[in-house]
């Protein structure tokens, strides 16, 4: 097998739009170059494939130079990328990942970081390497006996983009972003991997009453002042001190009286139980500003409904990310990919839902929630068509929220790791108790019961139920049904990857957070690299565009 020249020709002239050069490395040969800084996910070369089969790969392609940059096509043909696309070298820590598109017969490249200027751009080539790498940092990880390069290999060079390492490796690539670096960096708007979708009612809307969105939330008089100090605590106890709440002040003065709020009614439809040596009247249901304020005209006009915080620095600054927080939420959307991907195998359709351990402390223990849990379609399986992922993943988090042992589980233990998670796949309460019983897993019992005075305050208020200040990751845009339940369930903001042009709720054919008159809003984010060609069919994750997610 002859490989790339050892002579050191010139590199051609050659510069492409997205700023990429050719230049040649000791040891290495040519490779592909930037020219100047370019941002994560960046598609920075479409290279158009030449397609042989594999006959004429064993009889000629193979006894010649081209066995170096052929590989094999997703039906079985082999393959020569053209342009630039065969100039890529291989890094064990590649800086661009790759998707073919077989309806154009092409690849894809896209940045999978940020690309700092005259660093060279990478692919990963897969765990069989036929040559020996320079840098000692690209050779492969030691590995199990399967993955080691054989000389019988029967494709020779670079191994199949179906490959089931190589799919695993182009997802490591792909959501590997910022691995190094301050986990308490912010990272700019434009380099995050998702895109925000603005969901408006911009404060400047809520400067007239009629225009300050509001919503119910329990409310109790306190008699006597006194009771403040102990129904702070105990709404402490309760889990009453969600993030939800926290845009309000807890107390209102009004002339001599005192009220206390207590939970939001979209939360908790029933009213709160307080405990029996605390004598207090009946709690009543008051609409309450629904976030803070953020000029002073909008401070005076909530206040007037409810005692609310002023905020003037959050004016159409969207909430700051960290290198940490994406990295927590790029796991998140590698651990949900990889599991649609499984069940896409056991012929259920390739949709799941997850949501992680919350990222900052302070979220993590206001909502308790100790394991990640996801979800899967089972629509088919189950041959139910409600049985959406996202609508098993929010009863299941319910279940498990409103459960004894989640909810006693003070003070908090080490957050587990995001694997195992506790799955539900199932729709039945049983199949749910099942799994959220596996070991290291949270028990429910069969029939929760609010009333039982075994239970916590917490959970005989069911405070805690559903997603309040989750963050939600899917692999598909939920529908307009799913997107609705997000709604009630009071996620704190949901991500997806594959837009769903035809049934999605959450951008495409509505933005159900975004209507008028929702008495919650959710913020929603929509992952870079899935807009870019057939994603979703490269990666096993094709849904037909008719069903709804
Ligand atoms: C698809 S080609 C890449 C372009 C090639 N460097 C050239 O000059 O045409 C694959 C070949 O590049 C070389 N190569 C790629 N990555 C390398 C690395 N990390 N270290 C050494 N050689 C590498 C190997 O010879 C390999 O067979």
């Amino acid at each position: 097998m002859s490989g790339p020249s050892t002579a050191i020709p010139r590199a051609p002239e050659y510069l492409n739009n997205a700023g990429l050069r050719i230049e040649y490395a000791e040891g290495k040969g040519r490779g592909v170059y930037a020219c100047r800084e370019i941002p994560a996910q960046t598609l920075i070369e479409v290279s158009p494939v030449l397609l042989f089969t594999a006959k004429e790969y064993e009889e000629h392609g193979k006894h010649t130079a081209l066995d170096h940059y052929t590989f094999v096509w997703r039906d079985g043909r082999m393959a020569l990328a053209l342009g630039l696309g065969s100039l890529f070298n291989h890094s064990q820590r590649p800086n661009v990942s790759y998707t073919i598109d077989p309806a154009t017969e092409s690849i894809r490249y896209v940045t999978s970081r940020k690309v700092l200027p005259d660093e060279e751009l990478c692919i990963f080539y897969g765990h069989k390497l036929w040559f020996d790498p320079v840098d000692a940092a690209d050779k492969p990880e030691p590995c199990s006996e399967h993955l080691e390069y054989s000389a019988d290999d029967p494709w020779g060079a670079l191994p199949s983009v179906d490959d089931e390492d190589e799919g695993s490796s182009r997802l490591d690539a792909m959501f590997d972003v910022f691995p190094d670096g301050d986990p308490d960096d912010v990272v700019p708007e434009e380099e995050l991997p998702f895109r925000r979708l603005k969901l408006t009612p911009e404060e400047e809307e809520e400067e007239e009453m009629d225009a300050v969105r509001r919503e119910d939330a329990w409310i109790v008089d306190l008699p006597d002042p006194r009771l403040a100090a102990v129904m702070l605590k105990w709404l402490k106890q309760s889990g009453f001190d969600v993030p939800s709440m926290a845009h309000l002040k807890r107390i209102r003065k009004q002339d001599e009286k005192m009220s206390m709020v207590l939970i939001l009614t979209g939360e908790h439809p029933d009213p709160p139980v307080f405990p029996e040596d605390i004598q207090l009247p009946p709690p009543y249901v008051a609409p309450v500003p629904t976030s803070a304020a953020l000029t002073m005209t909008s401070l005076k006009l909530k206040s007037s409904l409810w005692p609310t915080i002023y905020a003037p620095r959050k004016k159409f600054e969207p909430e700051p990310w960290t290198r940490g927080k994406v990295r927590w939420a790029c796991d998140a959307m590698k651990q949900v990919v990889k599991k649609a991907q499984y069940i896409g195998k056991e012929d259920e359709l390739p949709i799941a839902a997850y949501v992680p351990i919350p990222y900052d402390e302070e979220t993590k223990t206001a909502t308790r929630m100790l394991e990640p849990i996801s979800a899967h379609d089972t629509r088919k399986s189950a041959s139910h068509p409600l049985r959406h992922s996202i609508i098993n993943l929010v009863r299941a988090v319910g279940e498990l929220r409103a459960s004894p042992s989640t909810s006693a589980a003070t003070p908090m233990s080490p957050p587990p790791q995001l694997t195992p998670v506790i799955d539900v796949p199932a729709p039945s309460l049983n199949q749910v108790t099942a799994a959220l019983s596996k070991p290291h897993t949270h028990a429910i019992p069969p029939h929760p019961s609010h009333s039982s005075e075994s239970q916590p305050e917490e959970v005989r208020n069911g405070a805690h139920y559903l997603l309040t200040s989750l963050t939600l990751f899917t692999t598909h845009e939920p529908c307009i049904m799913c997107s609705m339940a997000l709604l009630h369930s009071r996620v704190k903001e949901v991500f997806y990857l594959i837009p769903m042009a035809k049934t999605g709720g959450c951008g495409s054919v509505t933005c159900v957070p975004r209507l008028e008159g929702v008495n919650h809003r959710y913020a929603v984010n929509v992952w870079k690299s899935s807009e870019m060609g057939d994603w979703a069919e490269a990666n096993g994750l094709r849904v037909d565009e008719a069903y709804d997610a």
